[in-house]
């Protein structure tokens, strides 16, 4: 699995304020958006281009776009949610697909509760996202999913990983690129990571 850390200095700094053990709801939710359509550059520096001839202000001329152009964003109900519309500012006509699963409290195993994919999902990069990649449980069972719907192309991003959730991803899906801004020290006692960002779907959301 092609693991990418990614250490600009705008990610690592907004990263920081988000570790913030008072933030605003609102202030996590900016900075969500913000490292989220960062992480969106890193993961699509490698979008094949194409030229195509259109006509300039004086001449017809050769411009160079992006190929093919189809791309799902999959946020991971609810936390994903937070990342979604960062994704977006980059890439406003990308199709939406949902998938809802939370992880139960006690077991850590995710539990899947809703579905909604974009049609003909096998013809397009999914870029998953979620902020959180603790016990990988939850990545994992999106994964199996997409694939299962014949998905082939698909990158993640996270905002915080665990490297134990990292090991489990790359165990059952070797063949997935993964963008994050930090892979932090581990889980501790109740699955959380630490020092990670505490209950991302809680601060985005405003619930307790
Ligand atoms: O790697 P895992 O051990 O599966 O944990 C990570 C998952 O836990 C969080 O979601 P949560 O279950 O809190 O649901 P929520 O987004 O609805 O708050 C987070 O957003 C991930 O989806
Ligand atoms: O640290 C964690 C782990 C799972 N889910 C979260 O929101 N935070
Ligand atoms: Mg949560």
């Amino acid at each position: 699995m092609k693991v990418t850390e990614v250490k600009h200095p705008l990610i690592q700094h907004k990263l920081g304020l988000m570790r913030e053990a008072n933030i605003s709801t609102k202030r996590f939710r900016e900075l969500a958006r913000e490292v989220s359509a960062l992480l969106t550059y890193e993961a699509t520096s490698d979008l094949a281009l194409e030229d195509v001839n259109i006509q300039g202000w004086s001449e017809e001329i050769t411009v160079q776009q992006i190929k093919g152009k189809k791309i799902t964003v999959v946020p991971i109900l609810r936390a994903g949610l937070g990342m979604m519309d960062g994704v977006l500012e980059h890439m406003p006509s990308a199709k939406i697909s949902m998938v809802g699963i939370y992880r139960d409290e006690e077991t850590l195993q995710p539990v899947p509760y809703f579905e909604k994919l974009v049609n003909q999902i096998d013809d397009r990069l999914a870029l998953v996202v979620d902020p959180m990649l603790a016990t990988g449980g939850s990545m994992i069972a999106t994964l199996d999913l997409l694939k299962k719907k014949g998905c082939t192309n698909i990158k993640v991003l996270v905002i915080v990983a665990a490297p134990e959730g990292l090991a489990a991803v790359e165990a059952v899906h070797p063949d997935i690129e993964l963008y994050t801004a930090s892979i932090d020290d581990g889980l501790n006692k109740q699955g959380y990571i630490m020092p990670g960002l505490g209950d991302a779907g809680d601060k985005i959301f405003g619930t307790k």
